[in-house]
């Protein structure tokens, strides 16, 4: 595996409208997206764009808020009200590749790879084989690499 690109760090919340206020008006966020539901992943996801080098796309902190009886997040709410964060993704060229490898480690990978917040395959390897930090691996947006 190579490590790439951090492309989020997912932070739960139990509201999207009181955290676009904190990353507003605490953090000083210039650029919030328009939260969006994600029926198929159980979310409603709005994307924080934190500065990068020299005009380059940052990463992003991406609030996620449960949608629906189902969502995978309500056990981390219950665990933690306030919210919390939740995960971490990164990037590669290659997602089949990449979670064969993780496979092949010996790692709990979660589901097959689905569609994602940015429109590109991802998957979950288990926060108990990874250093207590859930991970998400997304396939490298293609085009500009804009959000
Ligand atoms: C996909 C759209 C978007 C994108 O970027 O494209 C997203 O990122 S959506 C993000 C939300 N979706 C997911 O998180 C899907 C993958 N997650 C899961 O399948 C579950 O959350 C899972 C299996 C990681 C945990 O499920 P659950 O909380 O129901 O299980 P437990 O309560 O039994 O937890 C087991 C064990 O793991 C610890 N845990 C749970 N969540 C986290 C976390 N986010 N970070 C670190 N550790 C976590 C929990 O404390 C338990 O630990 P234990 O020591 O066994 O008590
Ligand atoms: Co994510």
């Amino acid at each position: 595996m190579k490590l790439g690109r951090l492309n989020h760090v997912g932070v739960a919340t139990p509201s999207i409208e009181a955290a676009i206020a904190y990353w507003r008006d605490v953090m000083g966020a210039v650029k919030i997206h328009e939260p969006f539901d994600m029926p198929s992943q159980g979310v409603k996801v709005c994307f924080v764009d934190t500065p990068g080098e020299n005009g380059t796309a940052g990463t992003q902190i991406e609030l996620i808020e449960p949608l629906g009886a189902d969502s995978p997040i309500h056990g981390f709410l219950a665990k933690n009200p306030a919210g919390g964060q939740h995960h971490m993704c990164y990037e590669v060229p290659d997602i089949h590749a990449a979670r064969a490898e993780f496979l092949a480690m010996g790692k709990k990978v979660l589901g097959e790879p689905r569609i994602g917040a940015h429109g590109t395959l991802i998957f979950f390897v288990h926060p108990r084989d990874m250093g207590g930090v859930l991970t998400e691996i997304m396939e490298t947006p293609k085009g500009d690499g804009t959000h």
